[in-house]
C-alpha cells in the first residue's frame, strides 16, 4: 500500500521524547509538556496543513514502551497505532518520534511501529543534546537501514520541522518489516555501532554531576525538603506585597464602580454578590501563581522523577510505588489532572488507591481558604529569625494532608507491598526552564484562574446573594434580614450538625456552594458577611470581621476541615469516569467527609482546650 495524501497521522514515541513539543509546533497548540515520563495521558487531536496544502488531523499519543502495553494510558496508544481504538481509525501514517540523546530505549519501540505495516517517517528529536553530548549520528545510513525516512529535529524550536512537512508530501511506502524472530535489543544494539558515533571519553554530563547530589541517600531528602519548605515561604512572603497592593486597587475600582449606584437591591447584587465575591477571589491570583511557577519550573526540570525515586521508600510505606507519585504530585495543582495522571500505574490496586488519595493533596483551590484563615488567625511572625510563622503554618496543613495520605493508603492496602511493575523510573537529564514556556504556563494558569472566578464563582455567589436576600423580611422584624432568608434558614437548620466543629451559621451557609469549588466557600462568606452587615465595604473587609468574630478554634477546625473535605464536585466527576464506578465515588466522598468531620472536631476541641 502506498498513500501521497495522508491525512491521519498519529505521534507516537517514548515518554517523554517531544511529542507533545513536536504536537505544539506543528498545530501551533499549546499543550502540557513537561520533563517526566507520563505527561499525556489522553489522545490530543490538531490540525494542519502540509506546505502544498494537505489537510493534516494529527494526534498526539501517550507515551508508551511498548505495543504490549499494560497501563491505560499505553493502551490508548497500542489501541490507536494498531487501528484498534474504537473512536479512532488507524492513522494512515505514524511519526515515530525518538530522542537523538537516548536511541538505545527509544529505537526499540520505533522497530515495533515499523512493524505496524504502515508508513513510518522517523522524527529524530533533541538533536541539539545528542550535539552537547558529542554524539555523531549518520542519518542517512539510519535511514537506509529503517527503511523509514529519518528527519533531525529539535522540537523546541522549528529546527527541522520544514523538512519534516515536506515530507508529510512525499509518497511513503511502509517500511518492509523485520524477519519474526528478530531480536529487537540486538538489532538495537547493532543500529547504534553502525550509525551512531559516541565520543572516544564519554563527557561528564552535568546531570550526572548534579545527580550526585540530588539522590544522594543524606543531602538528597534534604534537598527535596529545602526545596518544599522555600516553595512554600516564598507563597506567602513574595506574594503578599502584591496581594496588599491588587486588594487596595481592587477595592478602590469596586467602590468607583459602584459609587453612581443608588442604595438598593441592585447596589446589593453588585457590592455584596458580584465584588465582594468575586474580589476576595481574585486577589489570591499572585500566590497561585507562585504556587505555579514552582509546580511548572519543577515540573520542567526534569526534578520530579528524582523526587519520585527519593520518595520510594515513603511510597512503600503506603503499599504504593513510586510510580504513584507523579500523580500524587500533579493533585497538589489540581486533582483532576492528578487523578488522570493515574493512569500510567499499570497495577489495577495501586491505580485505585492512588486516585482515592489523589483529593488528599492539596489542590491550588485551597490555598484562598487557607491563606484567608491563616492571615486572620496566625500572627506575621518570625521564627528563627528567617522563616515566615505563617508560611510555616502552611507548610503544616500540606505536611498533615499528605501524611494523611499515606496513613489511608496504607490502611486501604493493608500494608501489602506493591505489586506494580519495578518499573525503572526513568531519570530524563535536567533541562533548563525555557522562560518562554514557564511564562506560558502562568499566563494560561491566570487565565483559567480568572475565568474560573468570572464563571462559576460570581454566578454561585449571584445565587447565593439570591438566597440569603429573598424573601425579605417582615416590616417589623427583630433580627437581621439575613436571618429571614432561604440561605439563613438553611444555615440555622445545618448549625447544629457542624457546631461540634465550632462553625457558626454563616459557614454552614458557605459551605454548599463551596461544595461546588472549594474558592467560592470565601467568596459566600464575603456575600454572607457583607449582606449581614449594613457596612458599605464589607466584602473587603472580610479578614478583619473574620478574626474579630471567629474563635481561633473555630478557623483552625475549619482550615482542618478543608484539609480533607472532598469539596469540588469536578473531582469527584472525573474520579468516576477514571475508575467507572459510582461506588467507588460514593465510597471516597465519605471517607473523606467523615475524615473532614473527625479532624474538624478534633481541631476545636484541642484549640479550645489549649489557647
Ligand atoms: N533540549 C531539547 N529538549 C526538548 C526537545 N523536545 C522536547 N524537549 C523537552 O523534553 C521534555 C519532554 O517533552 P514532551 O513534549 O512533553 O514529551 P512527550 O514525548 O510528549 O512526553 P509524554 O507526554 O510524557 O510521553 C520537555 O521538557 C521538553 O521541553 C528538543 O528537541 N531539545
Ligand atoms: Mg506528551
Amino acid at each position: 500500500m502506498s498513500i501521497s495524501q495522508p491525512r491521519h497521522i498519529a505521534l507516537a514515541g517514548n515518554p517523554n521524547c517531544g511529542k507533545t513539543s513536536l504536537f505544539n509546533q506543528l498545530t501551533g497548540s499549546r499543550q502540557k509538556v513537561g520533563n517526566y515520563a507520563g505527561v499525556t495521558v489522553e489522545r490530543k487531536v490538531g490540525f494542519f496543513n502540509t506546505p502544498r496544502n494537505t489537510p493534516i488531523r494529527v494526534l498526539d499519543l501517550p507515551g508508551a514502551y511498548s505495543l504490549s502495553s499494560t497501563s491505560p494510558d499505553e493502551d490508548i496508544t497500542r489501541d490507536i497505532c494498531l487501528g484498534r481504538h474504537p473512536a479512532e481509525q488507524q492513522p494512515d501514517l505514524l511519526i515515530g518520534v525518538i530522542a537523538a540523546s537516548n536511541l538505545r530505549l527509544h529505537l526499540r519501540f520505533l522497530l515495533e511501529l515499523k512493524q505496524i505495516g504502515r508508513p513510518v517517517i522517523v522524527a529524530l528529536n533533541m538533536m541539539d543534546e545528542a550535539e552537547k553530548a558529542g554524539l555523531t549520528i549518520d542519518v542517512e545510513g539510519l535511514s537506509a537501514a529503517l527503511d523509514m525516512p529519518v528527519i533531525p529535529i529539535v522540537s523546541l524550536h522549528k529546527q527541522g520541522i520544514a523538512p519534516l512537512l515536506a515530507q508529510l508530501d512525499a509518497e511513503i511506502t511502509p517500511p518492509s518489516p523485520l524477519p519474526e524472530n528478530t531480536n529487537f535489543h540486538v538489532e538495537v544494539r547493532r543500529l547504534i555501532e553502525e550509525f551512531v558515533k559516541q565520543p572516544a571519553t564519554p563527557r561528564e554530563r552535568l546531570t550526572d554531576q548534579l545527580d550526585r547530589w540530588t539522590l544522594h541517600p543524606v543531602f538528597g531528602p534534604l534537598i527535596l525538603l529545602g526545596i518544599l519548605f522555600i516553595m512554600f515561604q516564598t507563597v506567602f512572603a513574595w506574594a503578599q506585597p502584591i496581594m496588599d497592593a491588587l486588594g487596595n486597587g481592587l477595592n478602590a475600582l469596586g467602590a468607583w464602580l459602584l459609587a453612581p449606584l443608588p442604595d438598593g437591591m441592585l447596589h446589593s447584587l453588585l457590592a455584596d454578590g458580584v465584588v465582594a465575591g468575586a474580589g476576595t477571589v481574585v486577589v489570591f491570583l499572585p500566590q497561585i501563581l507562585i504556587l505555579f511557577l514552582w509546580i511548572i519550573t519543577l515540573e520542567e526540570s526534569g526534578y520530579l522523577p528524582r523526587a519520585a525515586f527519593l520518595l520510594d521508600r515513603v511510597m512503600a510505606m503506603a503499599g504504593l510505588s513510586g510510580r504513584s507519585f507523579i500523580p500524587l504530585l500533579s493533585s497538589f495543582a489540581c486533582a483532576i489532572p492528578g487523578i488522570m495522571a493515574a493512569r500510567t500505574i499499570q497495577n489495577p490496586r495501586d491505580r485505585l488507591v492512588t486516585i482515592l488519595i489523589a483529593p488528599l493533596m492539596t489542590c491550588s483551590a485551597r490555598l484562598p481558604v487557607y491563606t484567608l484563615l491563616i492571615g486572620a488567625f496566625v500572627p506575621r511572625h518570625t521564627v528563627l529569625g528567617f522563616m515566615n510563622l505563617q508560611g510555616l503554618v502552611l507548610f503544616g496543613l500540606y505536611a498533615a494532608a499528605i501524611i494523611s495520605g499515606i496513613i489511608a493508603a496504607r490502611i486501604m492496602t493493608h500494608g501489602v507491598a506493591s505489586q506494580e511493575h519495578p518499573l525503572l523510573l526513568e531519570l530524563p537529564p535536567y533541562r533548563r526552564p525555557l522562560l518562554r514556556s514557564v511564562a506560558l504556563g502562568l499566563w494560561q494558569r491566570a487565565v483559567m484562574f480568572l475565568s474560573r472566578v468570572g464563571t462559576i464563582i460570581v454566578s454561585l455567589n449571584v445565587l447565593l446573594w439570591g438566597l440569603s436576600s429573598f424573601p425579605l423580611p417582615p416590616a417589623h422584624a427583630a433580627g437581621a434580614a439575613i436571618d429571614y432568608s432561604i440561605a439563613g434558614r438553611i444555615g440555622h437548620l445545618m448549625q447544629p450538625i457542624f457546631a461540634p466543629l465550632g462553625f457558626n451559621w454563616q459557614i454552614c451557609v458557605a459551605l454548599i456552594p463551596g461544595l461546588a469549588a472549594r474558592e467560592v466557600a470565601i467568596s459566600s462568606l464575603a456575600t454572607v458577611y457583607a449582606i449581614g452587615t449594613t457596612d458599605d465595604d464589607a466584602g473587603d473587609k472580610l479578614l478583619p470581621i473574620l478574626s474579630s468574630q471567629w474563635s481561633m478554634a473555630t478557623a483552625f477546625a475549619l482550615l482542618a476541615w478543608y484539609v480533607y473535605a472532598p469539596q469540588c464536585i469536578s473531582t469527584l466527576a472525573v474520579m468516576r469516569r477514571e475508575t467507572r464506578s459510582l461506588k467507588v465515588v460514593l465510597g471516597a466522598a465519605a471517607y473523606l467527609f467523615g475524615l473532614a468531620y473527625l479532624a474538624a472536631f478534633l481541631t476545636h476541641y484541642i484549640t479550645l482546650k489549649t489557647l
